[in-house]
Parts: C-alpha cells; sequence; structure tokens
C-alpha cells in the first residue's frame, strides 16, 4: 500500500502554505517528516486526514484517486491521524476508552471479554503491558499515546499518521514509543511520522522528507543523509550554537537565588543555589520533581518547609504573582494551554508580560507593543511576522516561540527565568536561535533556570545542571562535566 501526493497546493486567506508538494509514502516505511514550525506539516496532514481541502493537486491512496471532505471519509479511505493533542476520555478506563463508540455488542449488551481479547493482542503486538481496566489517569503519558494508536488501528488504516507523538514524552518514554513503531512496521503498515527530534528520524525512519517555502526540499532514505543536511534544509542554512562560554563569564556569576531545605508536594529537602550571568540546566526522569522544582521557585506549588531567597532578601511567595513582582518569570511546560491567549493577537500575547506588571492591557501603547513585537521576531524567526494575527493562527512552534518571546524581549527587569522543557514542538533552527538568544541574555545578569529531557540540549546549553531524582539533588555537574552518561547515570540514582 503506497501513499502518492502530487503537486499539493493550499492557501489560507490567499497566503500560500503549500505550494506543490510531492511526497511518495512507500508500503511498510516509517517515514519521517520534518520542516521548521509553521512550514505547513500539520497542513498536509489536515489535507490527508480531510480535516481541510487542498486547493489544487492529487492524492492517490493505493492507485486510487483520494478525496476526503472530512475526517470520516479519510478513515474510510484508510488513513488514519494520532494528533498530539490527546483525545482520551479521562473518567474512562483504557478498555472503555479504546472502543468509546465502537463497542463490541451482542444485542443490548456489550461483549467486554471480546473486547478485553482484542486490545490484549494489540498490547502484545506493540509490545507493552497496560492493563485493560487501568484508569487513565495512573499512566504515563507514552502509554496514552499507544491508546491513542491503538484506536487508530483498529480502523483498519492504510496508512497512519502520527503528528510529534513524542513531543511532551520524556526521552526514556520516547524511546519506549519508538520500540513500539518498530514493532509495528512488522505489520507493514506506513507511518508518516511528524517529528523535531532528528535522533529519532535515525533510530527509526527509513525515509526522510523535509518542508519547507511550501515544497519538499530534501527526500531521502535516512541511510543515504547526514543529520547535518537535514539540518540545513529544515533551516535553509547552517545552524550553529555558540557553546555557554565558562571563562569569560565565571568572573562576573554571583549568587543569585538560594534555596535552603525547600520542601513541597512531590519534592524535597532540596538546597540549589542559582547565580547570576548563569544557565543552570534541571535534569530527571520522569516524577523526579523538575516542574515541582520550577513550581515552588514560582509560588506556584506552596512550600511545606525550608527558605528562598533572592539577592539576598527572603522570599515570601504565595502565589505567582509575588513570584512575577520579584523578578521571576515561568515559562510552564503545557504552555499552548496555560500560556498562550488564543484569540488575542499575537503582538498582544508578547506584550503580556509588560502588562502583567501594569496590572491591566489598557494602559500598554501600541507603538511600545509594535516594538515588542518586533523585537521578538528579530530574536526567535517568529514566522509570520504579522503582530496583528490571532495567536491560534500560527502554528503550534510559532506559539511556543510567542510565549517565550514575552520573557526575552528587551526591557524585561525579569532576574530569574523559569523554562520548563522549553524547545518542546520548536524546530531545531530556532531551537539553536533560543539558545543563543538565553545565552546572550545572561551577559547581562540574567539567571536562567530551564528543565528539559533531552541530555544533548544541557550538554549545549547550560553552564551547570542539577540533576535530580525522587525529588532530590541526586549530583551536580558543572561545564565539561556534563555528558549524557553521568546525567542519566545521577538520573537513576534512588530509582
Ligand atoms: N486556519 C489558519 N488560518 C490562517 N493561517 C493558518 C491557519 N492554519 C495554519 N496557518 C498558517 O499556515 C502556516 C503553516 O502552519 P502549520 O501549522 O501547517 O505548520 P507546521 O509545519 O505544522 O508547524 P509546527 O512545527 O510549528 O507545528 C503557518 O504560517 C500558519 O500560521
Amino acid at each position: 500500500m503506497s501513499v502518492v501526493i502530487s503537486n499539493l497546493k493550499k492557501a489560507y486567506s490567499g497566503v500560500p502554505v503549500l505550494k506543490g508538494v510531492d511526497l511518495e509514502i512507500e508500503d511498510g516505511e516509517i517515514h519521517a517528516f520534518l520542516g521548521a514550525n509553521g512550514a505547513g506539516k500539520s497542513t498536509l496532514i489536515k489535507c490527508l486526514s480531510g480535516a481541510e481541502q487542498p486547493d489544487s493537486g492529487a492524492i492517490e491512496v493505493d492507485g486510487k484517486p483520494f478525496a476526503a471532505s472530512g475526517p470520516r471519509d479519510a478513515m474510510r479511505a484508510g488513513i488514519s491521524v494520532v494528533y498530539q493533542e490527546l483525545s482520551l476520555a479521562s473518567g474512562l478506563n483504557v478498555l472503555d476508552n479504546v472502543f468509546l463508540g465502537q463497542e463490541y455488542k451482542r444485542g443490548p449488551f456489550v461483549c467486554k471479554a471480546q473486547e478485553e481479547r482484542e486490545v490484549r493482542k494489540w498490547f502484545a503486538d506493540l509490545g507493552v503491558s497496560i492493563d485493560p481496566e487501568a484508569d487513565l489517569l495512573k499512566l504515563s503519558n507514552a502509554e496514552l499515546q499507544v491508546i491513542e494508536i491503538v484506536k487508530a488501528l483498529r480502523t483498519n488504516p492504510k496508512l497512519l499518521i502520527l503528528d510529534e507523538p513524542t513531543a511532551s514524552l520524556t526521552e526514556r518514554e520516547a524511546a519506549q514509543l519508538s520500540a513500539q513503531l518498530l514493532a509495528l512496521k512488522k505489520k507493514r503498515l506506513p507511518l508518516l511520522y511528524v517529528t523535531h527530534r532528528l535522533a529519532e528520524v535515525f533510530a527509526i525512519a527509513d525515509r526522510v522528507s523535509v518542508l519547507r517555502g511550501g515544497k519538499i526540499v530534501l527526500s531521502s532514505k535516512v541511510s543515504d543523509v547526514t543529520e547535518q543536511e537535514i539540518v540545513s534544509a529544515i533551516a535553509g542554512r547552517s545552524v550553529g550554537t555558540t557553546p555557554p562560554d565558562y571563562a569569560s563569564q565565571e568572573s562576573r556569576r554571583s549568587p543569585l537565588a538560594q534555596v535552603r531545605g525547600l520542601t513541597a508536594p512531590g519534592i524535597g529537602p532540596i538546597d540549589l543555589d542559582v547565580n547570576s550571568c548563569e544557565i543552570l540546566g534541571i535534569f530527571g526522569l520522569v516524577g523526579s520533581g523538575r516542574t515541582e522544582l520550577l513550581e515552588a521557585l514560582f509560588g506556584a506549588r506552596a512550600l511545606a518547609g525550608g527558605t528562598i531567597t533572592l539577592g539576598g532578601k527572603p522570599l515570601n511567595l504565595r502565589r505567582p504573582s509575588d513570584a512575577v513582582r520579584a523578578g521571576i518569570a515561568l515559562v510552564p511546560e503545557d504552555r499552548l494551554r496555560k500560556s498562550v491567549f488564543q484569540t488575542l493577537t499575537a503582538g498582544e500575547n508578547v506584550a503580556m508580560a509588560s502588562a502583567a506588571k501594569l496590572g491591566t492591557l489598557g494602559f500598554r501603547s501600541k507603538s511600545s507593543e509594535q516594538k515588542a513585537f518586533h523585537d521578538v521576531s528579530r530574536k526567535l524567526n517568529l514566522q509570520p511576522r504579522r503582530s496583528e494575527l490571532e495567536a491560534r493562527r500560527f502554528s503550534g512552534g510559532n506559539q511556543q516561540k510567542l510565549v517565550l518571546g514575552r520573557w526575552l524581549q528587551d526591557g524585561q527587569d525579569c532576574r530569574m527565568l523559569l523554562l520548563d522543557e522549553p524547545t518542546q514542538g520548536v524546530d531545531v533552527g530556532a531551537r539553536g536561535d533560543l539558545y543563543n538568544v538565553l545565552s546572550e541574555s545572561t551577559k547581562t545578569g540574567l539567571a536562567v533556570v530551564v528543565t528539559s529531557s533531552e541530555p544533548e540540549e544541557l550538554m549545549q546549553l547550560a553552564h551547570r545542571v542539577v540533576v535530580l531524582s525522587r525529588g532530590r539533588v541526586a549530583g551536580v555537574l558543572h561545564g565539561a562535566e556534563i555528558n549524557q552518561e553521568r546525567l542519566l547515570h545521577l538520573a537513576h540514582v534512588g530509582e
């Protein structure tokens, strides 16, 4: 079974996004599909899933012309999509979620035993052991993704599309999911796999295609291409970052925040020092307390004990606004839901940080909003550079940049910036830009505390890394000591 896309075009309000895409997905292959934020990957997927109609071009599934007027049509033709945003019902258990609306029935009765047999078979095929009776709240993100995949597989697809399935997974969960996708490959089902993580391309994909400027600019067997070639194809330029300059900044660094005996639900006791002019990485496995620590430092998680001082002054953080007033900002992990104001314009979203300080949106001048927006667009290569466009019209990765840009614009008197997984869903080019911007910001005194589940990211970005395990500090690594082996070793201490 193969899917052939020829000369596909799609524009939004006259602005072309897909300008003639040619792509072939062959039988039994895992086809990685990459491109910068806003390149049009989701748009192409929507054209395949029937959520959008292409303006012109042709799609063939198994040699037959395919034109879906809606998602049901696409599913009937054999195209099934697993989106990043999970669509599971948290009040139901695993089995009921998999069969929701498609129960096996004998008369008015649901055949639970038959459903359970089937779901166990799927889990065995994928090499996972999930209890069909389990409550969804007890499952990891990776297990929830597997349930979405099983739901999709039940429709007997000819092409399964996975839109950034690992974006919200930790390194370990992502590796588990990759193993399950390789198990699926044995069934010869072609997969179109959208990701920003290059390591995954080399770990599981057979072919890789890159979308840029509305067209496919690279399509190759993975074995015939280098990582640098893929990065250049995505960014349209070579991407390099200057690793943090330890020596020159060392002398300017001074203690900024001191955390002593901090305990809060899920973490502690933790002692921690954060210096000005420093990027401090926080690494740990899922459940290690990374997010909880950042929330406690931001006043979003009540402390059960311990003290935090900033610039020598004790802080009493009862709520996030106390932290903002003290010069602490947090960009949370689930930022699309927690931080993007979808129906406000991009300019208003970026201006939100200064608005939070003024206490109202009303007193902000249009010209200062424009200035902030242009500053952020330039620093983070935001696409499109249209401040009047509603945030929801931006691609996922560009929405992330709006939130990050809020705190990185000139003139913010932020002293300590807390970033929880800042590059989730951000393309390689923009990652490089973000690393450079953060590195630059520390030169003016800013302290950055950043969590990441990707060791490579911390190796490129952080001056020091604190490794957490089970809510406590398992070790601290400096400069050249930061490597994947040491990070993972410490992260497993106490596991
Ligand atoms: N409904 C819409 N109206 C107007 N413009 C849109 C709409 N949907 C998408 N766009 C624009 O189309 C372009 C492609 O967006 P798309 O979401 O397909 O990118 P993407 O490659 O999936 O990006 P990401 O990696 O950030 O998810 C973007 O510039 C986006 O702003």
